[in-house]
């Protein structure tokens, strides 16, 4: 009786655990499709401040207090009550300083977007999942199949063929030197955020504290707070808050508008984030990698959509290579539970991506 218990209380953490997973990966894919597509409509209707624009992927990290707040009621209301876990020192300071890489990493890949036609851009940001590959094997060590790799190699390339269309190349009047220095700096926000990505793993490895989900949206709150704060100096020296009113009266789309998109910007990013760094939680920084990659092309395909850009024949070999690439990696992972429940034949949850907080 009491084993049925314990039995299906395991699994109903099981499924808690799952379902996790699966909500912070539609979260990386909504914000790793929609932050792209948003901060390119502020620069297609007229906006120019790069500040801004690298502002506004961190900058909506009040969002998280809505879900540490919750958690914090939950834990004084529940029927034994337990103490709420703040971060501590150490893991503030860790996530700090991540928070000051990304906040240096927003303002390269903003100065990317705004300079850049976009099958560039895409295609220097494809060499992250290259980067975070290499970065999470020197970091956390991550272990590599046969499967693994031909996910990372199929998803590189697959977002590189985006760049093959080149029709709208250097654009109308930027000089050789602004579009060599968006070309220089999207390739440090590539390697960057590659770097990034598994600094958080080795963080969460080494943390002194237990990780909980809660802590992991702490964790989220004190980067973006740091890189915001960072953006946000690089704003003033810039003058970009006296400019911004009159950016908003001249925008293409109206002062409303403006507004709008930088409110959206900033809550599409939050998703982005939330969702890398709970994928990193749940399962790896490679997959995290892995969704990103794939939502390169994605993008491109919903551009067709929201900005009646062509669909290419680029795009659509794209999105098909790097599909290919992510069944491949889940395949590899799906075939790894198999080969563990053959040499561990206790019962095993079904497939779920090695999740690495159990
Ligand atoms: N700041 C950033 N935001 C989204 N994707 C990125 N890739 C590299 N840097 C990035």
């Amino acid at each position: 009786m009491q084993e049925d218990g314990e039995a299906s209380s395991e699994r109903q953490k099981r499924s808690s655990k799952r379902l996790l997973f699966l909500i912070n990966c539609l979260m990386l894919s909504i914000g790793g499709s929609g932050g792209p597509l948003i901060s390119r409509l502020y620069f297609l209707h007229g906006g120019h401040r790069v500040w801004l624009s690298s502002f506004l992927e961190t900058g909506g990290f009040p969002i998280c207090l809505i879900p540490i707040f919750i958690s914090y009621i939950r834990c004084r209301l529940s029927r034994q009550p337990k103490p709420f876990v703040f971060i501590d020192a150490r893991l503030f300071v860790s996530a700090f300083v991540i928070g000051v890489f990304t906040g240096l990493d927003d303002y390269l890949y903003a100065y990317g977007l705004a300079r850049l036609p976009v099958s560039t851009s895409a295609l220097i940001i494809a060499t992250q999942l290259a980067f975070t590959a290499a970065f999470a094997f020197l970091l956390v060590r991550q272990k590599f199949t046969p499967f693994s790799i031909n996910a990372v190699f199929l998803l590189t390339v697959g977002a590189g063929v985006l760049a093959l269309h080149t029709s709208s190349d250097r654009p109308k009047g930027e000089s050789t030197k602004q579009y060599v220095l968006g070309f220089v700096l999207t390739l440090a926000a590539a390697a960057l955020y590659g770097f990034v990505l598994p600094l958080i793993e080795l963080m969460y490895n080494n943390s002194k504290q237990r990780l909980t989900y809660t802590l992991v949206i702490q964790i989220q709150f004190v980067i973006s707070f740091g890189a915001t704060l960072f953006c946000t100096v690089g704003m003033i020296v810039n003058n970009d808050f006296k400019a911004m009113g009159r950016e908003a009266r001249e925008f293409g789309l109206g002062e409303t508008k403006y507004y709008v998109i930088l409110v959206f910007s900033a809550i599409m990013w939050q998703f982005f984030f939330v969702g890398a760094i709970g994928v990193i939680f749940c399962a790896s920084s490679l997959l995290s990698g892995i969704i990103i990659a794939l939502m390169l092309p994605v993008t491109e395909v919903l551009s067709v959509f929201f900005y009646k850009e062509s669909f290419t024949s680029e795009k659509g070999i794209s999105l098909g290579l790097s599909i290919w690439g992510f069944v491949s990696y889940f395949y590899g992972e799906y075939k790894l539970t198999q080969k563990n429940k053959q040499n561990n034949p206790t019962p095993q949850p079904d497939f779920t991506p090695t999740l690495a907080n159990p």
